[in-house]
């Protein structure tokens, strides 16, 4: 289809105008519909920001009440211990003060009688009226709650802010013994609050139901020592205080700054207080109103655009309109010559030249035969700068910018001599002297005789479709925010280094960078100062290689850096690749100033050079990539180069993966047995010690493919193995008279003991197999109990009513608490052989040693040893009144076979 024929299908003009307006309409809409939806998902977003924030807030507060609470529990501990002891009230107040010295959101601490006198204390103190009051309603044996926060007080009108906790303590038969108070310090829980990562703009406040603050976040300490105690009335405040809901979100000036916030309000469930977090609007509208200003300015350009091209578009139509009649004038003209004879070859040619140099919007001109431009448009002018007195005569060789060379011009024209006609891209000059580029198509004329009587040429600028060629380059290799090379770019430029490598025999080098706390900043600033310290690392990485390496961003904080040519020597490469990367981390740790935020950030680097030895593209970044994870792995602000037995240990980890996964259809683990004594020597059960017989690998210790079994989800098939061999053990030993009585205890690892089912797993088991479940003694590590410490405790109660009991193992390695050891249902204490080992050297392991034994002593629990290597050890741990034993000096681990019973 010609551009003719097509002009002739166009609606008109004023068509044309119509349907731009209604899509242009249409497109505003569709602009307004996002920009609301936008708006709402930023409201949105920044009231899950402050919920978030809040419920941080709330968690941290819930868990030091409760980390006091036990501490109060700790103190009435100690006081029913002083009670039993006799003991003088110095020491009360001594244990008093240790106890407030591992707990830092307490200022003080004291113990007072049923009526409210001090029996020991921490530091001098009286007690005011609101305190006393407080204190009573807990005083009441069977009417009052266990504990009670207060709300904010002050020492008398104007003195230092200050809140109690304090805790009932309790004889056995549930009557009031003293009163455990604790003093708490706002001034550390405003500490804590002001390590919170939150955004510029955001408000953290506790209050007190009276809507009283008792600490706000704010950068001027004096700030937020002067708003203490301030009353927050707010209507949605009061409101969300009236209120049943646990939390609620408002938006309004606060009233402590005037700034404007949306506000997230959040109640404790242990305390009469409430967090209220604040994100300012202007923070998180801010990427909305760059979105807004953005639209507007294209939508006004898009405007500006039709505009330009319905004016061109009506050009077009009423060019071709003429035209069309034009060209039926002269065929009419033409036919009027034959007709009467008069008509020369000349005047045709004339007629056929007129036709086509006919104004148009493309810029035309003719020359002749000579190449002497004899008639040019109006738009050549306008596009050349030149009017047509000043070329007519001149050749177009007017017009060079002298980007093309003799051979370009050589072959257009024998183009044009071969096949009367030539097309193609030419940078110009106007007269200005600005260079341009412009389309050029040049057609010969020639006469009846084929002789050439004229050149018609039609030139059209092109500078605006050179300039989207630019861009749409420049989006696919080059990475939108920071400007730097792709990808793509970067595997282009990698395939051209390597092939330089191949044919000149150097060294280059690939080097994957990554930003060692990003993701922490990018979530607690926003991705708006992220992008900005993404630009300014980019910098700093640019600034320091030289123009010939590339920095490329892969996306995220991953960049990479190729150093090109560093030398055919291998060692000197490796120096000059270290001194560029130590260069690198070092640009990292300057403190970088993003929008008024100082961050410090540092780097992980991951070396590989690479040479002619027929590596491709994605073994050398898969390489850098794995030296970036020991570099990362190593601690931070750190670089490793590639090393292959690197490579080979992930792959050796996977393999090992991936036969675990066969393991128990191929047969291979086996149980072994390790015996477990009395004081008198008798053996009275034993450990179970899993041992996996790998086909090439010989014995796999647990400690390496438990821990594999564990990060791989295998822990369930393997744990589940184990619990059914020694189970059917016990059922084989129940028969015998002599050995009815052993126990197994069998290693249970967090994960295993966590997965949904295991409680119905192991009655199974026990029902399969016909074990007694009083024989089975699961050893549970103290990891286990660091989280969710009730859902554990349930889920042993559990299987303590099947009968089942339960050992603590590696006791004293972790975080061992008294608080947890009360709660839990256990039966043993299991010492760690980490303390064993040294008791007789180390007085440090053997006081760990003496504390463990007393506890389990008072804590009614048994107690054994493990790692007992040598006879000493045994009499010493029988001095000390540990009266179980495991270990080599009785005997090592193996088959079953093999234990002397
Ligand atoms: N130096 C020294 N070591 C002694 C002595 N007596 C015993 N041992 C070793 O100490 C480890 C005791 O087991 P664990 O603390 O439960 O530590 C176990 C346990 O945590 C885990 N494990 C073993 N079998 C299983 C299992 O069936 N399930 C689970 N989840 N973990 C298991 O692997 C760990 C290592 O097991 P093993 O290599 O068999 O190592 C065993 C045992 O061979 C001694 O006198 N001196």
């Amino acid at each position: 289809m010609t551009l003719r024929s097509l002009i002739g299908d166009w609606m008109s003009p004023r068509r044309a105008t119509w349907s731009a307006g209604v899509m242009f309409v249409g497109l505003l809409l569709l602009v307004i519909w996002e920009m609301r939806h936008f708006y709402h998902s930023q409201q949105q977003q920044a009231q899950m920001h402050t919920a978030a924030n809040a419920e941080m807030v709330v968690q941290w507060m819930e868990s030091a009440l409760d980390a006091s609470r036990h501490s109060l529990q700790g103190v009435g501990d100690l006081y029913h211990l002083w009670q039993a002891q006799g003991l003088a009230q110095q020491d009360l107040a001594m244990l008093l003060k240790r106890q407030r010295d591992s707990l830092d959101v307490w200022q003080d601490v004291a113990v007072l009688s049923p009526k409210r006198e001090l029996v020991a204390t921490t530091a001098p103190l009286s007690l005011s009226i609101d305190e006393s009051r407080l204190l009573q309603t807990l005083a009441c044996n069977d009417c009052g709650p266990k504990s009670a926060v207060s709300p904010l007080y002050r020492e008398g009108n104007n003195g230092s802010p200050y809140l109690l906790h304090a805790l009932r303590i309790e004889n056995s038969n549930g009557e009031l013994d003293a009163l455990a108070v604790a003093w708490l310090s706002p001034g550390y829980i405003v500490h804590v609050v002001n390590q919170l990562p939150l955004r510029s703009g955001d408000s953290v406040a506790l209050l007190d139901t009276s809507a009283r603050v008792m600490v706000q976040r704010s950068d001027d300490q004096r700030e937020a020592e002067s708003l203490l105690g301030k009353v927050v009335s707010t209507e949605q405040l009061n409101a969300f205080l009236d209120s049943s809901v646990l939390s609620d979100s408002w938006v309004r000036h606060s009233p402590l700054d005037g700034n404007q916030r949306l506000f997230t309000g959040r109640k404790l469930k242990t305390a009469p207080w409430l967090v209220i977090v604040g994100e300012n609007t202007t923070v998180y509208l801010h990427d909305w109103w760059r979105r807004f200003w953005a639209l507007l300015v294209g939508s006004m350009l898009l405007l500006a655009l039709g505009g330009l091209t319905l004016r061109h578009y009506r050009h077009l139509y009423v060019a071709e309109q003429a035209l069309r009649e034009h060209r039926n004038r002269l065929a009419e003209e033409v036919t009027a010559r034959k007709k009467t004879q008069q008509a020369s070859e000349l005047k045709a040619a004339q007629l056929k030249i007129a036709a086509m140099a006919f104004e148009t919007h493309l810029g035309m001109f003719i020359a002749d035969a000579n190449n002497r431009i004899v008639q040019v448009n109006r738009t050549f002018s306008e596009i050349t700068g030149y009017s047509e007195d000043e070329v007519l005569g001149q050749t177009p060789a007017l017009l060079n910018s002298g980007r093309h060379d003799a051979d370009f011009y050589r072959v257009m024209w024998r183009q044009l001599n071969e096949h009367d006609r030539w097309q193609g891209e030419v940078w110009n000059q106007r007269k200005s002297g600005d260079i341009y580029p412009q389309w050029l198509t040049i057609s010969v004329v020639r006469n009846d005789a084929g002789e050439v009587t004229h050149y018609v040429a039609t030139l059209s600028d092109i500078t605006q479709r050179k300039a989207a060629e630019e861009e749409i380059h420049q989006l696919a290799f080059f990475d939108s925010l920071t400007g730097l090379p792709n990808r793509r770019l970067l595997i282009d430029r990698l395939e051209a280094a390597l092939k330089d490598t191949q044919r000149e025999g150097h060294y280059s080098a690939v080097m994957f960078t990554d930003l060692d706390n990003f993701k922490t900043i990018n979530d607690s600033l926003g991705h708006y100062l992220g992008d900005a310290l993404l630009n300014a690392v980019a910098e700093r990485l640019s600034g320091i290689v030289r123009d010939n390496d590339t920095v490329a961003r892969l996306g995220g904080d991953e960049f990479v850096v190729m150093l090109h040519k560093l030398g055919v020597n291998h060692q000197a490469a490796t120096h000059s690749a270290e001194a560029v990367a130590q260069k690198l981390l070092k640009t990292l740790l300057e403190p970088i100033d993003v929008d008024g935020h100082v961050l410090q950030i540092s780097g992980s680097i991951g070396i590989t050079l690479f040479h002619s030895d027929g590596e491709g593209v994605s073994a050398i970044l898969q390489q850098a990539d794995l030296a970036m994870y020991q570099a990362k792995a190593a601690g931070r602000n750190a670089l490793r180069f590639f090393d292959p037995t690197m490579q080979a240990a992930v792959i050796d980890r996977a393999q090992l993966e991936a036969d675990l996964r066969h393991v128990i259809e191929r047969q291979e683990l086996t149980l072994f047995y390790q015996t477990q004594v009395n004081a008198h020597g008798d053996v009275v059960g034993v450990e179970a010690l899993v041992r996996w017989e790998h086909p090439s690998r010989g014995v796999v210790s647990p400690g390496v493919f438990i821990p594999l079994a564990e990060e791989s989800h295998l822990i369930g098939p393997v744990g589940g193995w184990v619990m059914e061999t020694a189970c059917k053990q016990l059922a084989q030993w129940a028969r015998d008279p002599s050995t009815e009585p052993l126990s197994i205890a069998v290693n249970v690892s967090p994960n295993q003991f966590r997965q949904v089912g295991f409680v119905e797993q192991v009655e199974t088991v026990l029902a399969r197999t016909g074990a007694n479940p009083q024989r089975l003694k699961l050893e549970v590590t103290e990891s286990l109990l660091m989280e969710d410490l009730a859902a554990v405790c349930e889920r042993m109660e559990q299987l303590r009513e099947l009968g089942v009991r339960f050992s603590l193992d590696d006791f004293g390695t972790g975080y061992s608490s008294l608080a947890y050891l009360k709660r839990l249902p256990l039966d043993q204490l299991k010492i760690d052989q980490s303390f064993v080992r040294d008791v007789l050297e180390d007085p440090a392991d053997a006081a760990i040693v003496r504390t463990v034994i007393a506890l389990a002593h008072s804590l009614e629990l048994e107690v054994i040893a493990e790692g007992v290597e040598t006879g000493a050890h045994r009499d010493w741990l029988y001095a000390e009144g540990c009266m179980a034993y495991q270990g080599y000096w009785f005997s090592r681990p193996g088959p079953v076979e093999t234990l002397s019973l």
